[in-house]
């Protein structure tokens, strides 16, 4: 059972409290590995991935029937500095795009068998420029977390979460480089396709927004620095914590997101992995602070949960063989 989201302070601790994966499970499943028809460690790191999901599950031989995808839609004050190559109309604009099922993330929850849900949050509000003011305002911040929290259905044995938001890799490289350390330059990237002096002035913009806001924990950045939709992604992941649901992180801004969680707990992540490597630029180096191997490395930069709704795939293979390979006894293969 998920708690109420009453105020941020219960946040904190909702998350601190979560339980861990299931010790049982995890044992059941690591013996089942053991026996299956494959010379140990052949099936690499799938046979991780069948094993970190069903201590997750709570069951050592678990299967993979309902899986979420959720696009959370926000918009950025930020953007008036100039620091996309698309207007910020084209956010609502994607918005229904999504709910008329013509985008590519529509194509890829199909393929992967997910349901897909979207979440505009307050589209006609966008949130404050953070070079002039913080980003939200607590209320607005726990508003946008609880969207996340809400969203998740607890029958859902899988999780994607991804945005749409012209301007969030801003916000996105500006919550990075304020909880990691180093230049603006480190975390500052293309996005959508900026030119190289575009490129030069959202780096001034990330380095000004983070001199303003930068020293602060996770929830402090998430609302100075980030954004609606990337506050509704850290809800969504903190309540699949809580709920034991397995997540598949995106591409950078998702990475943001779950970044201002690992600085709220340690073990906060635990029940996540990298879907893929993004294009973006900085994204590797995210992905390294967190102590998160991608899946994917493809050159995707979409967003839209694209590289994490692929990786349903790999981890549904993954849970697939495990569960249903027959063991050396059961197969009368000689083991070695
Ligand atoms: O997921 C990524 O790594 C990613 C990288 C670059 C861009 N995006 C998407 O592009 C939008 C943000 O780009 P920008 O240039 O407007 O900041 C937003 O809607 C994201 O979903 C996403
Ligand atoms: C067209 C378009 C689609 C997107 N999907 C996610 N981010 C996006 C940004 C743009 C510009």
């Amino acid at each position: 059972m998920l708690p109420e989201l009453t105020d941020l302070n219960s946040f904190r601790n909702a998350l601190s409290d979560a339980p861990g994966p299931d010790l049982s499970a995890l044992k059941g499943a690591e013996e089942r590995n053991g026996q299956l028809t494959k010379p140990p460690g052949a099936l690499g790191r799938l046979e991780d991935l069948a094993i970190w999901y069903a201590g997750w599950r709570g069951d050592a031989r678990p299967q993979i029937t309902a899986p979420q995808v959720i696009v959370f839609a926000g918009n950025h004050g930020v953007t008036a500095q100039g620091v996309s190559a698309f207007p910020p109309e084209v956010t609502v604009q994607m918005v229904m795009n999504f709910e008329h099922g013509g985008a590519a993330i529509n194509q890829l929850a199909q393929a992967a068998g997910a349901k897909m849900d979207v979440h505009a949050l307050e589209l006609d509000r966008p949130t404050a420029d953070f070079t002039q003011a913080a980003a939200m305002s607590e209320e607005d911040l726990l508003n946008a977390l609880r969207t996340g929290w809400q969203a998740v259905d607890p029958q859902a044995d899988l999780l994607v979460v991804g945005e749409m938001g012209i301007g969030n890799t801003t916000p996105a490289a500006a919550i990075a480089c304020a909880l990691f350390g180093g230049d603006a330059a480190d975390w500052t990237g293309r996005g959508t396709g900026v030119d190289d002096a575009g490129l030069a002035n959202k780096t001034r913009v990330v380095a000004e927004g983070v001199a303003l806001h930068g020293s602060g924990d996770g929830i402090h950045v998430l609302r100075c620095l980030g954004g609606r939709e990337i506050a509704a992604m850290a809800g969504a992941i903190a309540a699949a914590r809580i709920l034991r649901i397995p997540v598949i992180l995106d591409g950078f801004i998702c990475t943001a997101a779950a970044a201002c969680l690992a600085q709220l707990s340690g073990t906060a992540l635990d029940h996540t992995i990298a879907g893929h490597q993004s294009a973006e630029g900085a994204h590797p180096a995210m992905l390294r602070q967190l102590g998160k191997e991608p899946l994917l490395s493809l050159d995707l930069r979409l967003g839209e949960g694209s590289g994490g709704t692929l990786a349903i795939n790999i981890l549904k293979s993954a849970v697939t063989c495990h569960s249903g390979m027959a063991t050396f006894a059961e197969a009368g293969v000689s083991d070695g």
